[in-house]
């Protein structure tokens, strides 16, 4: 059996991506089949754009991308019930205009009638102590509050890799421990890309992700630890701001 199709794990095979004219990967080939796989690295090391290969949200210009056995720009239709990624920007993830229609997409996208993904949707926020969320207009919340949004409409839709771009971003240090639990208690596969290394710190495995390519990966604290050392070179390095 070749990695690719392999229904237990996640592949990149050869992947060359671009983004306008930057080239983001040049021949990336990665295997996932840890449940707990952090993604670290400086801004615009390719993290988002990992995401969106897995995902299907992007095509690479070659290489394959399989997730559990399934080619990503081949078929589709399965791709719902694979993979789900909680975007960095809720609003660019967020499309209904009340908290219960956006929960019930994910549902109806993976054929669940419309009245009974609403009745589940008001269900799953029922059972987190947040009903009074269920018809507000989302553009009422919180930058935090919708981010909270995204990640119930992923864990409602339960795909079996949850992929997840700097979630604790906007969160408060209680939503982040709250996001912490929820994420701990997700039987799901779990890719967590973030800066806040504490939070990837223990996970099997975190991969350090350098302009495009695999600067390490391996058991999480290890390689926390390497990223955080070559970072504080850096910065001994930088010449003093000029005022
Ligand atoms: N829409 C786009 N068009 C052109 N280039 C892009 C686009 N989006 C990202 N890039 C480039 O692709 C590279 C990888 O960006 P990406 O967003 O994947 O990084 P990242 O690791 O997620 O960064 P951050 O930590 O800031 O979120 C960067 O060089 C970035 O400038």
């Amino acid at each position: 059996m070749t990695v690719a199709s392999d229904a237990s794990c996640v592949a990149l095979d050869g992947v060359t991506l671009l983004r306008g004219t930057t080239t983001v990967f040049d021949r990336l080939s990665l295997t996932l089949g840890e449940r707990r796989i952090g993604l670290i690295g400086d801004n615009g090391a390719g993290k988002s754009s990992l995401f969106r290969l897995l995902c299907g949200l992007d095509a690479p210009q070659s290489g394959t991308v399989h997730v559990y056995g399934r080619d990503v720009r081949r078929e589709r239709g399965a791709l719902p019930a694979l993979v789900g990624l909680m975007f960095q920007n809720p609003d660019d993830q967020i499309i209904y205009p009340t908290v219960v229609e956006e929960l019930a997409f994910g549902l109806t996208a993976r054929g669940t009638a419309r009245r009974e993904a609403r009745e589940r949707a008001r269900d799953f926020l029922g059972a987190r102590g947040l009903s009074e969320w269920a018809d507000r207009p989302v553009g009422s919340l919180s930058q935090g509050q919708r981010q909270r949004v995204c990640l119930l409409a992923l864990l409602i839709s339960a795909p079996r890799l949850l992929l997840l771009d700097e979630p604790y971003a906007s969160l408060d240090l209680p939503g982040q421990s709250l996001l912490a639990a929820e994420l701990a208690a997700a039987a799901q596969q779990l890719v967590v890309s973030t800066h806040l290394l504490d939070h990837v710190r223990d996970f099997e495995r975190v991969i350090w992700l350098d302009a495009g390519r695999v600067r390490a990966d391996g058991h999480g604290p290890g390689v926390c630890a390497a990223y955080e050392a070559d970072v504080r070179g850096r910065l001994a390095e930088r010449p003093p701001l000029p005022y």
